[in-house]
């Protein structure tokens, strides 16, 4: 990390001509995006829009065809994923990625030695558990998972599952952390435990979120950015985006124009 003062300069991240082609295919065409530091910002739109791709070419796991990523000001374009995380951008990574028989805190002892989620040194010892309980404890704490520090990844609920994947996110001490649809799948007792959760962790970082669900986006969010067919279709606040006829009808084509006025 720069000084508070030269990182202050630079938007925490920025994309700007940002493309992906997939066999002449853009999914993401020429997209400019600006995410200023300490806020939180959504990353909306149709299914299709290219959420996903960008969310990837953002943290360096599909290298794009053309434009560039800056991390407070620094080109990060080109890097691979370990790039990314050492400049302290890291992502929640999904349930998939988690090793059922291992439990909550081993996961997030080995995150926290790793320095990375990637490339994990597949071993256990005591001597590992012992140095890095202490913090690993007080990241299950923030999560909600202190109680179910003994439980094995396999047996934790859904809501659970996908509060360890921010704690092993959380565990690279990121500064830019993006959150891939990090309520999808979940009840609405979870989905206002995640809210509370991301509420509690952007304190002193920056959130980027790709997210479906509206009223999460409108309890979040500073800024939204709203894709359609891999372009930018509206940026700005979300009380301005919501009401925002374009995005109305860029949602009507899937029904959820719903979303958009409630
Ligand atoms: N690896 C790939 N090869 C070819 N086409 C792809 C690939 N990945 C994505 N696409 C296409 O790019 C477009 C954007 O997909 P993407 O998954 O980024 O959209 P999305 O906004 O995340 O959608 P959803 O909300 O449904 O997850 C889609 O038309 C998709 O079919």
């Amino acid at each position: 990390m720069g000084s508070e003062g030269s990182a202050g300069q630079h938007p925490a991240l920025r994309a700007r001509g940002l493309t992906k082609e997939f066999r002449g295919f853009r999914a993401v065409d020429g997209v400019d995006l600006a995410v200023a530091a300490g806020s939180v910002h959504a990353l909306v739109g149709p299914n299709g829009a290219g959420k996903t791709t960008l969310f990837n070419l953002l943290t360096g796991f599909l290298p794009p065809t053309a434009g560039r990523i800056e991390v407070a000001g620094a080109d990060l374009t080109g890097l691979a994923p370990e790039g990314f995380a050492r400049r302290g951008v890291a992502r929640s990574f999904q349930i998939t990625s988690l090793f059922g028989q291992l439990t909550a805190l081993e996961h997030v002892a080995l995150a926290l030695q790793s320095g990375s989620s990637l490339g994990w040194q597949f071993w256990r010892s005591a001597k590992l558990m012992r140095r890095y309980t202490p913090q690993a404890m007080a990241l299950l704490d923030m999560v909600g998972l202190a109680d179910l520090a003994h439980t094995t990844a396999d047996a934790l609920a859904y809501g659970r599952k996908r509060a360890l994947e921010l704690a092993l996110a959380l565990a690279l001490e990121p500064s830019v952390l993006l959150l891939d649809e990090p309520t999808a799948g979940m009840g609405l007792e979870d989905v206002d435990r995640t809210i509370a959760l991301i509420a509690a962790v952007r304190t002193g970082r920056t959130v980027v979120m790709v997210e479906h669900n509206m009223s999460v986006v409108g309890a979040l969010a500073d800024r939204v950015t709203v894709l359609q067919a891999g372009r930018v279709l509206v940026e700005g606040p979300y009380d301005e985006v919501r009401a925002d006829e374009r995005v109305i009808t860029a949602y009507l084509g899937e029904g959820a124009v719903r979303a958009a006025h409630s």
